[in-house]
């Protein structure tokens, strides 16, 4: 996933996925994310297609559980070959555990085992809903870095966090680990529900890992142009 623009594939049906592709001129190789919405729509077959066509898939699902059923649930989405998943980091330590030895055990003979991402705190979220809503006495900086931390011993191989918090994040947790960053913007565009933003450039000047961009690209009038141009700016 080096440098990979995830496109986030947040439709909820299977004809305006075939036209972004074939908009975007997918080839093999490029960088999709499935997310809840795609995934309750077309299921895990849907996933094992676009994985048998060669795409790396990011499949979004966010488990937030007690450990045992995320144990099971991460099994499962082993078997799929996809190249990565989410999880809350929130959910505690035994259960990014758990979802780390689902993979290990799910992965099929001779496959890499999907690499676990855990969600630090949501890019839609700010410093005052961290406060007034989770009551969280720390800044959301100390937050996501305390989160990281849980993950990363327990397993995780990267975290999903803002490009904002990026370059503090590597100081404190470490350059062994990986940065995924939604939350990103052109200029031109509307913030929408996210609260942490950043555009494709600072992300890399922040030091993310990969970048994740839904809407600046299936919303834009001419996906791939911008998407060449984000994917410019990023590399
Ligand atoms: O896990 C994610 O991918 C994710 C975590 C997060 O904190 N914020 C976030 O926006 N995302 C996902 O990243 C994508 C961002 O979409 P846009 O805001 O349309 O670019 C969506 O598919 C979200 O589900």
């Amino acid at each position: 996933m080096k440098k990979a623009v995830f496109v986030a594939l947040d439709y909820d049906n299977l004809s305006d996925v075939q036209q972004l592709l074939k908009q975007l001129g997918a080839p093999k190789e490029t960088y999709l994310k499935v997310g809840m919405e795609l995934f309750y729509h077309s299921g895990s077959e849907f996933v094992s297609e676009l994985v048998q066509k060669g795409y790396h898939i990011f499949l979004d699902l966010k488990l937030h559980d007690i450990p045992n059923t995320v144990y099971g649930a991460a099994k499962q989405l082993a078997r799929l070959g996809i190249d990565c998943t989410t999880i809350h980091a929130l959910g505690g330590s035994a259960m990014i555990a758990a979802a780390k030895k689902g993979l290990i055990e799910g992965t099929k003979a001779g496959k890499e085992v999907p690499k676990l991402l855990a969600v630090t705190e949501l890019t839609s979220i700010s410093d005052q809903i961290l406060a007034d809503e989770q009551n969280c006495s720390l800044p959301m900086t100390k937050q996501v870095v305390s989160l990281a931390k849980t993950a990363k011993i327990s397993g995780a191989d990267g975290v999903i966090c803002s490009p904002l918090e990026v370059s503090n994040l590597r100081s404190q947790v470490g350059e062994d680990f990986l940065y995924v960053t939604p939350g990103i913007r052109l200029a031109e565009n509307q913030n929408g529900d996210q609260k942490r933003v950043a555009t494709p450039q600072k992300a890399k000047e922040y030091g993310s890992s990969a970048i994740v961009v839904g809407r600046p690209i299936t919303q834009a009038q001419e996906p791939a142009i911008v998407y060449e141009r984000i994917k410019k700016e990023f590399n």
